[in-house]
């Protein structure tokens, strides 16, 4: 695969430090930035592979696609960019910069730490038309199935990976139409607890605001932990694809394992998390001669 732990012990010694105090500083001011490292990481790589194209500045570049307008950190990258270019200049790729972060992200979060393997390089290609790889939020299980195996990911990295919902947020525009008009009846989405469709109504009102903004994992939306899953077991899973998740039996056996459902063979959750994320990483890299260096993440050179 071409990436190797530790590639720049020798190269750039400080490089895995600075990148995680530069987000522990980010993270003191605003959490919000976790979740959004997090994502930025993912819908990086599953766009010509985890090469920093999400960074790019331009025209319809990456950026600039729908799935990517809500996405945030881009500020604490560059700083750690920044702060690499002259600790060791042209030596660390943003690409691994940003899979560092992501990995420091979740660990700020309170979640498992595990190594990240680095040696990426930058690609130098941001199209806003290959984004249609990124799974949406109403897409089936199959569909969302497809799209990860496309990526060399199977049924259990899909469920470990989503489970990344347990932190960060969402804008009521990607899940209103749950609440409201949603069968043929008028009422909700039934795969919805009940109970918890009132209070999903009271966050966003039919005619509110569709920028506001609801946790992924209720009540535990600033912790990386289990608690997604017993959301989703609950019918509090906020995303349609999300609860989908529980309805199909190919992915509920793995929801359930990391419930520790008795007659299954258990999971964890902290331990898979870091397994799936490594092969997530490692999603078509470029290394060798097959990209560059960028001087500033958010142009080529
Ligand atoms: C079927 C796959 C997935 C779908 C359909 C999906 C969809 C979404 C949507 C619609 C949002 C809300 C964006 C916003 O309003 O700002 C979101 C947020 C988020 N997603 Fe996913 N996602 C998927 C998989 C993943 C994966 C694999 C990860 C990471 C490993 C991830 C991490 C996150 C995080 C951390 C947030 C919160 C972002 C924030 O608070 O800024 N997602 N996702
Ligand atoms: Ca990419
Ligand atoms: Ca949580």
């Amino acid at each position: 695969q071409g990436t190797r732990v530790g590639f720049y012990s020798r190269t750039c010694p400080r490089a895995e430090s600075i990148v995680q105090s530069t987000v522990k500083s980010h993270f003191s001011s605003n959490r919000a930035i976790a979740p959004g490292l997090l994502r930025m990481h993912f819908h990086d790589c599953f766009v010509q592979g985890c090469d920093g194209s999400i960074l790019i500045d331009g025209a319809n570049t990456e950026k600039t696609a729908g799935p990517n307008l809500l996405l945030r950190g881009y500020e604490v990258i560059d700083d750690a960019k920044q702060q690499l270019e002259e600790a060791c200049p042209g030596v660390v790729s943003c690409a691994d910069i940003l899979a560092l972060a992501a990995r420091d992200s979740v660990v700020q979060a309170g979640g498992p730490s595990w190594a990240v393997p680095t040696g990426r390089k930058d690609g130098r290609v941001s199209l806003a038309s290959e984004t249609s790889n990124l799974p949406g939020f109403s897409d089936s299980v199959d569909v969302q199935k497809q799209k990860f195996a496309a990526k060399g990911l199977n049924a259990q990295d899909l469920v470990t990976l989503v489970g990344g919902h347990t932190i960060g947020t969402t804008a009521c525009q990607f899940f209103r139409y749950r609440l409201y008009n949603f069968t043929s009846t008028g009422g909700a989405d039934p795969s919805i607890n009940t109970a918890f469709v009132s209070t999903l109504q009271s966050l966003c009102p039919a005619n509110g605001d569709g920028s506001t903004r609801v946790g992924l994992d209720n009540g535990s939306e600033n912790r990386f932990d289990n608690s997604f899953f017993s959301n989703l077991r609950n019918g509090r899973g906020i995303l349609e694809s999300d609860q989908k998740l529980w309805t199909d039996d190919s992915t509920k056996t793995f929801v359930q394992r990391y419930l520790g459902v008795r007659g299954l063979l258990g999971l964890t959750f902290s331990v898979e998390f870091g397994r799936s994320m490594v092969k997530m990483s490692n999603v078509e890299v470029k290394t060798g001669s097959n990209g560059e260096i960028r001087r500033v993440c958010s142009a080529v050179n």
